[in-house]
């Protein structure tokens, strides 16, 4: 495969589809869709048209049933498990609606867990790397040792963007990361969230019901425009939309 340049799309979908309940239930029909590297994308959709399904095929979660998937150039049907694994691990960062932090581990062991996926081995200026993040964050040094379970939910935002962040990916994927916050503590949160992604030149996917948000960003792409299974569920529903 040629060496992929600056200028080739991040993200590559030819004909995807995905199904649940062993091909019963077709929620994602994408032709085509191509994302910019850094592009900073906004993508909305009304409740079961397939957004978090989506970002599942690109965190590894899922699996497509066909067609073609390439990330970086790559393809990710072609890979074994294994490689996916690692490949997502060190190239996605993710961040949850729920967050995932693991309510009894050190917010440190948090984020250790996620460079252990991506390496299987320490890295070298770790602590460092730590220690720089959570300062870029706002947050004091002294809250690597407390437990994730004894932080406020804006803590614990933080703590997820710098767990995404810590093996520096290529791609952030957040899913309806800010649906918890009131209004200030949300453009805190993009602010930072967009400070880190431009420093270090991160390709951004962000999913949220929340369409006050999309000024943030450079590009917006709804899941009627992009998944043909969306618009059959729309048609189906009518006037629920
Ligand atoms: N694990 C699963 N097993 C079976 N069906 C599922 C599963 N997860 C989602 N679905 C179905 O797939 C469709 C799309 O769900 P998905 O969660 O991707 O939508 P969404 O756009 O993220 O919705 P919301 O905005 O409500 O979170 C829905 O019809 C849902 O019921």
């Amino acid at each position: 495969m040629s060496e992929q340049t600056l200028s080739d799309p991040i993200i590559q979908f030819s004909n995807i589809k995905f199904s649940y309940d062993n091909g019963k239930n077709l929620v994602l029909d994408i032709p085509q869709w191509q994302v910019s590297r850094r592009q900073h994308m906004f993508i909305s959709g009304a409740s079961g048209s397939g957004k978090s399904t989506l970002l599942n095929l690109l965190s590894g979660i899922n699996s497509p049933d066909s067609g073609e998937l390439l990330m970086l150039g790559q393809s990710l049907t072609n890979m074994s498990g294994r490689e996916l694994d690692k490949f997502r691990a060190q190239k996605v960062g993710v961040i949850f609606q729920q967050l995932n932090l693991i309510p009894y581990l050190t917010v440190k062991d948090n984020i250790l867990l996620a460079v252990y996926f991506a390496t299987k081995k320490e890295q070298l200026n770790i602590q460092n790397k730590i220690e720089s993040l959570t300062e870029q964050l706002n947050l004091p040094l002294s809250i690597l040792s407390k437990q994730a379970s004894e932080l406020s939910v804006g803590q614990q935002q933080r703590v997820a963007i710098i767990r995404a962040m810590i093996n520096e990916p290529e791609i952030l994927i957040a899913d309806e990361p800010t649906s918890a916050l009131d209004a200030q503590s949300k453009s805190a949160f993009l602010q930072l969230l967009f400070e880190l992604v431009n420093n270090t030149n991160c390709t951004l996917l962000f999913v949220s019901h929340d369409t006050s948000l999309v000024s943030y960003f450079d590009s917006e792409v709804t899941m009627s425009e992009l998944n043909q299974a969306a618009v059959q569920v729309q048609k189906e529903l009518g006037d629920v939309y």
